[in-house]
């Protein structure tokens, strides 16, 4: 019945509203952790170990409900055959993020990023405005001046099924939400890393306080709230309190650095404990 009623991006659309409310109203917030770290290690050898499949795995037995990664062009860390191996594992059992610039193109081995989801289809794809050669992210998108570039490529991500979340500064208003949403974006992933930055020299305050009503004019304007850059241990659970409805977190770099000392699957544990 619904089927005869509603075009494929329309049934796509209420499927995500539905599960963008029920996000909302949980207090669940998913574990999506980064690999690209891992494969930092493993290409500076120019080898296959360590393997990421295998801390993949690892982080799945060890209950994270996601993998993320976020291929660069310049082939830094994930390439794109990690983005195929990891979506052949990861599928049907937790979420797969693809981070990247959408803007990027195709150069040498690197495809771009919509090539990738066409091929890959994963459960998310995080739009990040990155320059080429950019040490990490360090900014999101200006939703009102990229609207119009933006709308093609959500709209063709939507029809392939992926649900699409903007990485954006904690300084947008409702009205940029409700224009993202318009077009089909589902989340935001508001960047943490100024709030990582204040937590560490003791004043998390305004950083928060900016996230906070980031997060609630995300939600009011019907999106789900996901946040990372920089987020660890010792400031996720601050961070996780002053945000309710948080829907993801994704995290690699510190992850992957403390798991150095108590393994990959303890650590995820510890996240998993701070985020119950
Ligand atoms: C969007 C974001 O904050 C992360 O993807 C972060 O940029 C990690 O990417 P790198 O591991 O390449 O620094
Ligand atoms: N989207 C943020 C991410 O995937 C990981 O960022 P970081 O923890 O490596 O800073």
């Amino acid at each position: 019945m619904i089927g005869a009623l509603f075009s494929a991006t329309q049934r796509y659309r209420i499927r995500s509203a539905v599960a963008t409310a029920t996000c909302i109203d949980s207090a669940m917030t998913l574990l999506s952790v980064n690999l690209n770290k891992i494969a930092v290690l493993r290409n500076s050898r120019g080898d296959t170990e360590p393997d990421i499949c295998q801390a993949a795995r690892t982080c799945i037995e060890a209950g994270c409900g996601g993998i993320t990664v976020h291929p660069r062009p310049d082939l830094r860390h994930v390439r794109p055959d990690d983005v195929r191996a990891l979506s052949t594992l990861l599928r049907g059992r937790v979420e797969y993020n693809i981070e990247g610039n959408p803007f990027a193109g195709p150069r040498g081995a690197y495809p771009g990023l919509l090539a990738l989801a066409r091929e890959v289809r994963p459960t998310q794809v995080t739009l990040v405005p990155d320059s080429d050669g950019q040490i990490t992210s360090d900014h999101g998108f200006d939703i009102l001046r990229d609207i119009e570039r933006l709308r093609p490529l959500v709209a063709e991500l939507c029809e392939l099924g992926c649900r699409v979340s903007l990485f954006v500064d904690a300084d947008n208003t409702t009205r940029a939400f409700e224009q993202a949403a318009a077009i089909g974006v589902q989340r935001i992933e508001i960047y943490t890393g100024p709030y990582a930055r204040a937590f560490a020299e003791d004043a998390p305050g305004l950083a928060l306080e900016a996230c906070v009503t980031t997060a609630r004019c995300a939600q009011q304007a019907g999106l789900a709230v996901n946040a990372g850059h920089d987020l660890s241990q010792k400031n996720l659970g601050t961070f996780k309190a002053a945000i309710p409805g948080l829907a993801e977190v994704s995290i690699g770099h510190a992850l992957i650095g403390e798991a150095l000392y108590e393994g990959l699957a303890v650590t995820v544990r510890n996240y998993l404990q701070i985020l119950r």
